[in-house]
């Protein structure tokens, strides 16, 4: 969907909305939860890895460099998780896809203040940014309810 809004001519210009990107990161059962370290308004609320798709960039390439710079690791993107997430009024939208890690890489926090693994049990233990909440509720039934593994 597109925004329309008048330029200074008065005329209608069509805008589409910025898209954000977002990785369910899934491990064992687990998704992998990252915690902002800004700006502050943010900082210590927890999301997806992701962000801005650039222009002439692929919603999944955007995601595998996106995953590469802030956690140091490669994945692969799989399906979609959720629906299309309306933000800044419509300004952009957050689409967040299932991704695996590939070759063992181990993410590292490099921009995140904090990084955890949840289970569907602990998925409502952090305060999640507020538009991540549909997609939370869809990544639920794809999540083990098992205990952590002693
Ligand atoms: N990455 C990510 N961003 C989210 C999520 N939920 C949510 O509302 N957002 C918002 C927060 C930010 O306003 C925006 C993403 O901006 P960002 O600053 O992380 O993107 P970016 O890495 O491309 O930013 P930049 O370096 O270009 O400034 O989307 C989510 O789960 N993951």
């Amino acid at each position: 969907m597109r925004t329309e809004r008048a330029n200074g001519g008065g005329n209608a210009v069509r805008r589409d909305p910025k898209v954000i990107v977002g990785a369910a990161i899934i491990r064992d059962g687990r998704v992998l939860a990252c915690a902002r370290s800004a700006p502050p308004e943010v900082a210590g609320m927890w999301e997806f890895p992701g962000g801005k798709v650039e222009p002439g960039e692929t919603e999944p390439a955007a995601l595998a460099r996106e995953c590469v710079e802030e956690l140091a690791v490669r994945v692969e993107i799989g399906a979609r998780i959720g629906r299309d997430v309306r933000m800044a009024h419509g300004r952009s939208v957050l689409k967040v896809y299932a991704a695996r890690l590939l070759h063992d890489d181990e993410p590292q926090p490099l921009e995140h203040s904090a990084l955890r693994w949840l289970s569907a049990t602990d998925l409502d233990t952090v305060t999640w940014l507020p538009a991540d909440a549909p997609i939370v509720a869809a990544l639920r039934p794809l999540l083990s309810t098992d205990p952590p593994p002693r």
